[in-house]
Protein backbone atom coordinates (compact mmCIF):
# COMPACT_ATOMS: atom_id res chain seq x y z
CA UNK A 1 0.00 0.00 0.00
CA UNK A 2 1.52 3.55 -0.95
CA UNK A 3 1.77 5.67 2.30
CA UNK A 4 0.46 8.68 2.23
CA UNK A 5 3.36 11.65 1.49
CA UNK A 6 4.81 13.13 4.45
CA UNK A 7 4.70 16.76 5.19
CA UNK A 8 5.98 18.16 8.17
CA UNK A 9 4.91 21.70 8.07
CA UNK A 10 1.24 22.83 7.41
CA UNK A 11 0.77 26.89 6.95
CA UNK A 12 -3.41 27.67 7.91
CA UNK A 13 -3.56 31.59 7.38
CA UNK A 14 -6.89 31.14 7.94
CA UNK A 15 -6.81 30.55 11.30
CA UNK A 16 -4.02 31.19 11.62
CA UNK A 17 -1.46 28.62 12.59
CA UNK A 18 1.36 26.09 11.77
CA UNK A 19 1.02 22.59 12.13
CA UNK A 20 4.36 20.23 12.31
CA UNK A 21 5.16 16.73 13.24
CA UNK A 22 7.09 17.19 16.66
CA UNK A 23 10.19 15.45 15.54
CA UNK A 24 11.90 14.82 19.00
CA UNK A 25 9.11 12.43 20.09
CA UNK A 26 9.44 10.19 16.63
CA UNK A 27 9.48 7.31 16.35
CA UNK A 28 7.75 6.51 19.62
CA UNK A 29 4.82 9.15 19.12
CA UNK A 30 3.74 10.60 16.36
CA UNK A 31 2.37 13.92 17.75
CA UNK A 32 1.44 16.52 15.15
CA UNK A 33 1.49 19.80 17.42
CA UNK A 34 0.15 23.71 16.02
CA UNK A 35 2.13 26.90 16.43
CA UNK A 36 -0.37 30.05 17.09
CA UNK A 37 2.69 32.64 17.71
CA UNK A 38 6.19 33.26 16.62
CA UNK A 39 7.74 32.29 20.34
CA UNK A 40 6.11 28.71 19.79
CA UNK A 41 7.42 28.51 16.56
CA UNK A 42 10.83 29.28 17.86
CA UNK A 43 10.38 27.31 20.72
CA UNK A 44 9.67 24.11 17.96
CA UNK A 45 13.17 24.79 15.90
CA UNK A 46 15.30 25.34 19.26
CA UNK A 47 14.37 21.90 20.12
CA UNK A 48 14.29 20.51 16.63
CA UNK A 49 10.63 19.77 16.90
CA UNK A 50 11.22 20.91 13.48
CA UNK A 51 14.26 20.56 11.92
CA UNK A 52 16.59 19.97 8.84
CA UNK A 53 17.59 23.33 6.32
CA UNK A 54 14.56 22.76 3.94
CA UNK A 55 12.19 22.39 6.61
CA UNK A 56 13.59 25.21 8.24
CA UNK A 57 13.28 27.89 5.55
CA UNK A 58 9.44 26.57 5.08
CA UNK A 59 9.29 27.18 8.83
CA UNK A 60 11.08 30.47 8.86
CA UNK A 61 8.82 31.86 5.79
CA UNK A 62 5.75 30.58 7.96
CA UNK A 63 7.16 32.33 10.65
CA UNK A 64 6.85 35.49 9.23
CA UNK A 65 3.80 35.18 7.34
CA UNK A 66 2.13 34.56 11.21
CA UNK A 67 3.86 37.18 12.35
CA UNK A 68 2.07 39.37 9.96
CA UNK A 69 -1.47 37.73 10.64
CA UNK A 70 -1.13 38.12 14.57
CA UNK A 71 0.41 41.72 14.28
CA UNK A 72 -1.56 43.82 16.43
CA UNK A 73 -0.58 47.35 15.06
CA UNK A 74 -2.49 50.68 14.88
CA UNK A 75 0.01 52.12 11.80
CA UNK A 76 1.87 50.47 8.90
CA UNK A 77 5.23 51.26 10.97
CA UNK A 78 4.55 49.46 13.94
CA UNK A 79 3.32 46.96 11.86
CA UNK A 80 6.39 46.58 9.96
CA UNK A 81 8.52 46.86 13.32
CA UNK A 82 6.56 44.20 15.04
CA UNK A 83 7.06 41.85 11.88
CA UNK A 84 10.59 42.77 11.05
CA UNK A 85 11.13 41.85 15.09
CA UNK A 86 9.82 38.38 15.00
CA UNK A 87 11.79 37.87 11.63
CA UNK A 88 15.00 38.56 13.56
CA UNK A 89 13.68 36.35 16.78
CA UNK A 90 13.49 33.32 13.85
CA UNK A 91 16.96 34.40 12.92
CA UNK A 92 18.54 33.36 15.74
CA UNK A 93 16.84 30.29 16.63
CA UNK A 94 19.51 28.21 14.16
CA UNK A 95 22.40 30.20 13.00
CA UNK A 96 23.94 27.22 10.54
CA UNK A 97 20.97 25.95 8.30
CA UNK A 98 21.18 29.28 5.54
CA UNK A 99 17.51 27.79 3.96
CA UNK A 100 16.30 29.64 7.25
CA UNK A 101 17.74 32.70 6.61
CA UNK A 102 16.24 32.15 2.76
CA UNK A 103 12.44 31.68 4.15
CA UNK A 104 12.43 34.51 5.92
CA UNK A 105 13.55 36.77 3.96
CA UNK A 106 11.35 35.78 1.18
CA UNK A 107 8.83 36.45 3.04
CA UNK A 108 9.98 39.54 4.76
CA UNK A 109 10.59 41.21 1.58
CA UNK A 110 7.00 40.23 0.55
CA UNK A 111 5.51 42.49 3.97
CA UNK A 112 8.41 45.14 3.07
CA UNK A 113 7.40 46.02 -0.20
CA UNK A 114 3.75 46.15 0.19
CA UNK A 115 2.21 49.32 1.10
CA UNK A 116 -0.47 48.98 3.62
CA UNK A 117 -1.57 46.30 6.16
CA UNK A 118 -3.92 44.43 4.20
CA UNK A 119 -1.45 43.99 1.60
CA UNK A 120 1.45 42.79 3.26
CA UNK A 121 -0.90 40.25 4.81
CA UNK A 122 -1.91 38.98 1.76
CA UNK A 123 1.74 39.03 0.42
CA UNK A 124 3.19 37.23 3.36
CA UNK A 125 0.50 34.33 2.97
CA UNK A 126 1.20 33.86 -0.38
CA UNK A 127 5.15 34.13 -0.24
CA UNK A 128 5.03 31.84 2.42
CA UNK A 129 2.46 29.14 0.30
CA UNK A 130 5.14 29.63 -2.38
CA UNK A 131 8.18 28.79 -0.57
CA UNK A 132 6.18 25.46 0.63
CA UNK A 133 5.50 24.42 -2.56
CA UNK A 134 8.77 25.71 -4.50
CA UNK A 135 10.35 23.42 -1.92
CA UNK A 136 7.87 20.49 -2.31
CA UNK A 137 8.65 20.75 -6.32
CA UNK A 138 12.71 21.05 -5.95
CA UNK A 139 12.75 17.89 -3.52
CA UNK A 140 10.92 15.89 -6.55
CA UNK A 141 13.32 17.40 -9.17
CA UNK A 142 16.31 16.51 -7.19
CA UNK A 143 14.71 13.22 -6.71
CA UNK A 144 14.88 12.77 -10.42
CA UNK A 145 18.33 14.08 -11.25
CA UNK A 146 19.64 11.82 -8.87
CA UNK A 147 18.50 9.14 -10.58
CA UNK A 148 21.85 9.46 -13.25
CA UNK A 149 23.66 8.70 -10.61
CA UNK A 150 22.30 5.18 -8.85
CA UNK A 151 22.77 2.26 -10.26
CA UNK A 152 20.14 -0.17 -11.00
CA UNK A 153 21.31 -1.83 -7.78
CA UNK A 154 22.94 0.36 -4.94
CA UNK A 155 23.80 -0.30 -1.36
CA UNK A 156 23.76 3.64 -0.07
CA UNK A 157 24.98 5.13 2.81
CA UNK A 158 23.23 8.20 4.01
CA UNK A 159 23.83 10.34 7.49
CA UNK A 160 21.07 12.22 9.61
CA UNK A 161 17.91 13.02 7.89
CA UNK A 162 17.73 14.38 4.43
CA UNK A 163 14.11 12.97 4.55
CA UNK A 164 10.66 14.27 3.99
CA UNK A 165 10.83 15.50 7.62
CA UNK A 166 13.24 17.95 7.22
CA UNK A 167 11.63 19.42 3.86
CA UNK A 168 8.09 20.14 3.03
CA UNK A 169 7.95 16.82 1.37
CA UNK A 170 9.98 14.11 -0.49
CA UNK A 171 13.12 14.79 1.24
CA UNK A 172 16.86 15.29 -0.41
CA UNK A 173 19.10 12.60 -0.46
CA UNK A 174 16.34 10.45 1.27
CA UNK A 175 14.42 12.20 -2.24
CA UNK A 176 16.77 10.91 -4.50
CA UNK A 177 16.67 7.64 -3.05
CA UNK A 178 12.66 7.82 -3.00
CA UNK A 179 12.77 8.32 -6.58
CA UNK A 180 15.58 5.86 -6.98
CA UNK A 181 13.13 2.82 -5.64
CA UNK A 182 9.63 4.63 -7.03
CA UNK A 183 11.58 4.12 -10.49
CA UNK A 184 12.02 0.24 -9.68
CA UNK A 185 15.86 0.38 -8.86
CA UNK A 186 17.18 -2.00 -6.52
CA UNK A 187 17.76 0.17 -3.34
CA UNK A 188 19.18 -1.06 0.11
CA UNK A 189 20.07 2.22 2.29
CA UNK A 190 22.37 2.01 5.43
CA UNK A 191 21.02 4.53 7.79
CA UNK A 192 23.62 6.43 10.35
CA UNK A 193 22.32 6.20 13.85
CA UNK A 194 23.54 10.35 14.07
CA UNK A 195 25.12 10.70 17.50
CA UNK A 196 23.90 12.11 19.93
CA UNK A 197 20.56 13.51 18.80
CA UNK A 198 19.53 10.21 17.25
CA UNK A 199 17.87 11.74 13.59
CA UNK A 200 18.93 8.93 11.41
CA UNK A 201 17.86 6.75 13.94
CA UNK A 202 14.95 7.80 14.65
CA UNK A 203 13.90 9.55 11.74
CA UNK A 204 15.60 8.25 8.25
CA UNK A 205 14.53 4.72 9.40
CA UNK A 206 10.97 5.51 10.59
CA UNK A 207 10.65 7.54 6.95
CA UNK A 208 12.08 5.07 5.19
CA UNK A 209 10.27 1.58 6.56
CA UNK A 210 6.99 3.88 5.98
CA UNK A 211 8.19 3.82 2.26
CA UNK A 212 8.73 -0.08 2.28
CA UNK A 213 12.39 1.16 1.69
CA UNK A 214 14.89 -1.61 2.75
CA UNK A 215 16.90 0.27 5.52
CA UNK A 216 19.49 -1.65 7.76
CA UNK A 217 20.68 1.01 11.10
CA UNK A 218 24.55 1.32 12.20
CA UNK A 219 26.20 3.15 14.53
CA UNK A 220 28.00 5.88 13.17
CA UNK A 221 31.40 4.34 14.15
CA UNK A 222 30.58 1.23 11.76
CA UNK A 223 30.61 3.12 8.92
CA UNK A 224 34.02 2.76 7.62
CA UNK A 225 34.31 -0.55 7.85
CA UNK A 226 31.16 -1.57 5.80
CA UNK A 227 33.02 0.66 3.31
CA UNK A 228 35.88 -0.87 3.71
CA UNK A 229 34.15 -4.84 2.97
CA UNK A 230 32.62 -2.97 -0.45
CA UNK A 231 29.15 -2.73 1.10
CA UNK A 232 28.11 0.86 -0.26
CA UNK A 233 27.94 1.56 -3.33
CA UNK A 234 27.78 5.27 -2.71
CA UNK A 235 26.97 7.98 -0.06
CA UNK A 236 24.31 10.59 -0.14
CA UNK A 237 23.96 13.03 2.25
CA UNK A 238 22.02 16.38 2.42
CA UNK A 239 23.29 20.16 3.30
CA UNK A 240 22.86 22.90 5.78
CA UNK A 241 25.16 25.31 3.82
CA UNK A 242 27.08 25.24 0.82
CA UNK A 243 29.85 27.67 0.34
CA UNK A 244 32.88 27.93 -1.59
CA UNK A 245 35.03 25.45 -0.79
CA UNK A 246 32.85 23.34 2.31
CA UNK A 247 29.54 21.94 2.66
CA UNK A 248 28.48 21.99 6.16
CA UNK A 249 25.84 19.08 6.97
CA UNK A 250 25.29 17.47 10.44
CA UNK A 251 28.42 16.35 12.42
CA UNK A 252 30.20 13.05 11.08
CA UNK A 253 29.37 13.97 7.87
CA UNK A 254 33.04 14.89 7.12
CA UNK A 255 34.39 11.71 8.22
CA UNK A 256 32.33 9.15 6.05
CA UNK A 257 33.22 11.88 3.48
CA UNK A 258 36.97 11.16 4.12
CA UNK A 259 36.34 7.63 4.28
CA UNK A 260 34.43 7.76 1.20
CA UNK A 261 37.50 8.75 -0.15
CA UNK A 262 39.65 6.47 1.07
CA UNK A 263 37.60 3.77 -0.22
CA UNK A 264 36.99 4.95 -3.77
CA UNK A 265 33.47 5.47 -3.00
CA UNK A 266 31.51 8.22 -4.64
CA UNK A 267 29.96 11.11 -2.44
CA UNK A 268 27.11 12.76 -3.38
CA UNK A 269 25.20 16.03 -1.51
CA UNK A 270 21.70 15.91 -2.38
CA UNK A 271 20.66 19.97 -1.90
CA UNK A 272 18.57 22.98 -3.15
CA UNK A 273 19.47 25.51 -5.07
CA UNK A 274 18.94 27.66 -1.75
CA UNK A 275 21.26 25.80 0.33
CA UNK A 276 24.27 27.57 -1.39
CA UNK A 277 26.05 30.44 0.11
CA UNK A 278 28.54 30.56 -2.60
CA UNK A 279 29.82 33.94 -1.94
CA UNK A 280 31.03 33.19 1.64
CA UNK A 281 33.94 30.15 2.49
CA UNK A 282 34.07 27.58 5.65
CA UNK A 283 35.91 30.33 7.63
CA UNK A 284 32.90 32.60 7.91
CA UNK A 285 30.34 29.78 8.65
CA UNK A 286 29.29 29.93 12.13
CA UNK A 287 28.39 25.85 13.23
CA UNK A 288 26.02 26.04 16.09
CA UNK A 289 27.13 24.55 19.22
CA UNK A 290 24.08 22.76 21.27
CA UNK A 291 23.52 22.15 24.97
CA UNK A 292 26.31 19.80 26.51
CA UNK A 293 23.95 17.76 28.09
CA UNK A 294 22.70 16.42 24.81
CA UNK A 295 25.72 14.29 24.73
CA UNK A 296 25.81 13.59 28.49
CA UNK A 297 22.12 12.61 28.42
CA UNK A 298 19.86 11.19 26.06
CA UNK A 299 15.60 11.67 26.97
CA UNK A 300 16.59 11.58 30.22
CA UNK A 301 19.42 8.54 30.37
CA UNK A 302 22.72 9.41 31.93
CA UNK A 303 25.14 8.77 28.84
CA UNK A 304 28.14 10.27 30.35
CA UNK A 305 28.98 11.85 34.21
CA UNK A 306 26.96 14.94 34.71
CA UNK A 307 30.07 17.58 34.81
CA UNK A 308 32.17 16.05 32.20
CA UNK A 309 33.46 19.01 29.44
CA UNK A 310 31.30 18.35 26.48
CA UNK A 311 32.18 19.75 22.83
CA UNK A 312 28.64 19.58 20.49
CA UNK A 313 29.23 21.06 17.54
CA UNK A 314 26.01 20.52 15.89
CA UNK A 315 27.42 20.91 11.85
CA UNK A 316 30.88 20.23 10.35
CA UNK A 317 32.29 21.25 6.93
CA UNK A 318 33.67 18.84 4.78
CA UNK A 319 36.18 20.03 1.85
CA UNK A 320 34.62 20.34 -2.03
CA UNK A 321 37.37 18.14 -2.83
CA UNK A 322 36.01 15.08 -1.05
CA UNK A 323 32.57 15.73 -2.79
CA UNK A 324 31.91 13.50 -6.33
CA UNK A 325 28.72 16.34 -7.26
CA UNK A 326 25.77 18.14 -5.58
CA UNK A 327 22.83 17.02 -6.95
CA UNK A 328 20.05 20.04 -7.34
CA UNK A 329 17.28 20.31 -8.87
CA UNK A 330 19.48 22.06 -11.59
CA UNK A 331 21.44 19.18 -12.91
CA UNK A 332 25.19 18.14 -11.15
CA UNK A 333 27.93 20.37 -9.71
CA UNK A 334 31.04 20.41 -8.59
CA UNK A 335 32.88 23.13 -6.67
CA UNK A 336 34.58 24.70 -7.70
CA UNK A 337 34.08 23.97 -11.15
CA UNK A 338 30.33 25.31 -11.52
CA UNK A 339 30.40 28.21 -9.19
CA UNK A 340 30.05 30.68 -11.87
CA UNK A 341 26.58 28.66 -13.00
CA UNK A 342 25.39 28.70 -9.69
CA UNK A 343 25.86 32.11 -9.25
CA UNK A 344 23.89 32.88 -12.18
CA UNK A 345 21.46 30.26 -11.05
CA UNK A 346 20.74 32.33 -8.00
CA UNK A 347 20.63 35.52 -9.86
CA UNK A 348 17.70 34.47 -12.16
CA UNK A 349 16.05 32.93 -8.74
CA UNK A 350 16.41 36.98 -6.86
CA UNK A 351 14.74 38.08 -10.97
CA UNK A 352 11.45 36.61 -8.75
CA UNK A 353 10.51 32.97 -9.44
CA UNK A 354 10.88 31.01 -6.12
C1 LIG B 1 17.50 17.95 3.80
S1 LIG B 1 18.13 18.21 5.32
C2 LIG B 1 19.87 18.45 5.28
C3 LIG B 1 20.38 18.75 6.62
O1 LIG B 1 19.62 19.77 7.20
C4 LIG B 1 20.40 17.52 7.53
O2 LIG B 1 21.27 16.57 6.98
C5 LIG B 1 20.87 17.95 8.87
O3 LIG B 1 22.04 18.07 9.12
C6 LIG B 1 19.82 18.32 9.84
O4 LIG B 1 20.33 18.72 11.07
P1 LIG B 1 19.32 19.07 12.25
O5 LIG B 1 20.21 19.50 13.36
O6 LIG B 1 18.55 17.83 12.54
O7 LIG B 1 18.45 20.21 11.75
Amino acid sequence: MKMEPLRPILFHPHIPEIEYIEQTLLPDIYEVRKAQTVEELAGAIRRLGIRGAPALGCAGACGVALSALVAKAGTFLEFLFLVRSDAERLRETRPTAVNLFYGIDFVLSAVLTSSSIEEAKCNAVDAAKAVIDADTRTCHAIGKTGLSVIPDTARILTHCNAGALACAEWGTALGVIRSAHEAGKNISVYACETRPLLQGARLTTWELLRDGIDVTLITDSMAAVLMRKRKIDLVIVGADRIVSDAVFNKIGTYMHAVCAKAHNIPFFIAAPLSTFDEENSEDKVIVEERNPDEVRKFRGCVTGPELVPVWNPAFDGTPVDLVTGIITEYGIFSLPRDIETIKQLKRGKDMGET
